[in-house]
């Protein structure tokens, strides 16, 4: 095994085996991670209830306003994807993620690519490892990018790639409904949303991105963390996960700042809100601030759905939300907030209790005695 200084300094962890570790080295032993109490966030836990969302109930729109003001998250039930589906998904990844690390470093992200196995892409920005493999795909291009795992495209990999385009069949018809829920949850009339569809395409141009993430067992859950604290950087993400907690959102007090743990609720779906949407909404819906936590008995699975826009929009508030207003937020294009964030990252920003420069959301914002930005606009935005 190679020196926990060498592991440090290897990105994609080519060679340590989370799976058969006997414990915790200092290169995955993360500081601060008890700094605020983790609440359980199951029905009956009042104020702390994660928010649950029915498709199928007529007051949804509210519900999702609620849920997208106060969390910028919630449980999604009534979506229509069959949770048999979502078994055979998860099933699937199981089977991927299993296999030897030599076969999936055969799709390991090079450099600044966005897609490919390895650790998530904000793992570049900090000096320790999660407890965690990840796998970035565009769901477009699923059956080359598997390839690479399975060269000889046997059963395994026609059965993964198969389910994972049912999958997106599925997923991707269900943001586009989401998309129009949270346009109606925003206040606007039926003739403003097609005003927004026609002249921005919001719904239309909108990209998918699927990331996979196997946290394996962990001997020391405590000193571990399987997916460091961020808030996602798109519009919303759609987040399968297994019957295992271990998702923590992020409340500020008071009565006190807390992690709440996400309960495991079979079927249901949970939707995280990200930075662009918190723009796109001049700030009224909020991207929440969250991480992943790891388990001693039971390895854990989760699938994040990614939804943003084209790479090329410029992202600003809608002035249907801004109204007689000022905008909040500059526009800029999704890979200009993520240049963004890499500079608040650089600054202290990733860390929310910590910050010394700024979030990346509030580099991009405009200070109200500020006239610059006013005329910044773009294709989505005011
Ligand atoms: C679409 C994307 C969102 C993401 C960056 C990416 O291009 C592909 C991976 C995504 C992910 C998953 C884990 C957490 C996260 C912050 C990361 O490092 O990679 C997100 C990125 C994001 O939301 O910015
Ligand atoms: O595993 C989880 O529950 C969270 C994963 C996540 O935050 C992500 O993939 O962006
Ligand atoms: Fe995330």
């Amino acid at each position: 095994m190679p020196t926990p200084s060498k592991l440090n300094k290897d990105p994609h962890n080519h060679y340590f085996d989370l799976g058969a570790a006997r414990q915790v080295p200092e290169t995955h032993a993360w500081e601060g991670l008890h700094e605020h109490p983790v609440v359980d966030g199951g029905v009956g836990a009042g104020e702390d209830a994660v928010p649950v969302v029915d498709m199928q109930d007529p007051h949804a729109a509210e519900a999702v306003a609620r849920a997208s003001e106060q969390w910028g998250a919630f449980l999604l039930q009534g979506h229509g994807v069959p949770r048999e589906l979502l078994a055979r998904v998860e099933a699937g990844i199981a089977g991927m993620f299993a296999l030897p690390k030599t076969d999936k470093m055969r799709a390991a992200r090079q450099g600044g690519d966005p897609y490919g196995y390895g650790l998530p892409h904000i793992a570049l920005y900090f000096s320790k490892t999660m407890w965690s493999e990840g796998y970035s795909l565009s769901p477009t291009n699923l059956r080359p990018e598997l390839r690479k795992i399975w060269p000889d495209a046997g059963h395994d990999y026609s059965q993964f790639c198969g389910v994972m385009e049912e999958f997106h069949k599925e997923m991707g018809a269900l943001a586009d409904k989401l998309m129009e829920l949270f346009l109606v949850a925003l206040g606007l009339t039926g003739p403003q949303i097609a005003g927004v569809e026609a002249e921005h395409k919001l719904t239309e141009t909108m990209s998918e991105t699927i990331h996979l993430n196997w946290y394996p067992k962990c001997p020391d859950p405590k000193r571990a963390l399987g997916m460091k604290a961020h808030t996602d950087s798109g519009f919303f993400a759609l987040l399968m996960q297994s019957q295992v907690p271990g998702l923590h959102l992020f409340r500020h007090g008071p009565p006190a700042d807390r992690w709440v743990e996400m309960p495991a609720v079979p079927g249901a779906l949970i939707v995280n809100i990200g930075d662009l949407f918190q723009i796109l909404t001049n700030g009224r819906f909020r991207s929440v601030y969250h991480r992943a936590v790891v388990n001693r008995d039971r390895e854990r699975i989760s699938l994040a759905y990614f939804l943003g826009p084209a790479a090329n929009a410029k992202v600003g508030p809608l002035k249907e939300v801004v109204g007689g207003g000022r905008p909040a937020y500059r526009a800029l294009t999704w890979p200009e907030y993520i240049i963004v964030r890499k500079e608040a990252f650089a600054n202290g920003g990733a860390d929310l209790e910590f910050t010394k420069g700024g979030t990346a959301l509030e580099m991009v914002s405009i200070n109200p005695d500020d006239d610059d930005g006013m005329d910044d606009q773009g294709d989505i935005s005011s």
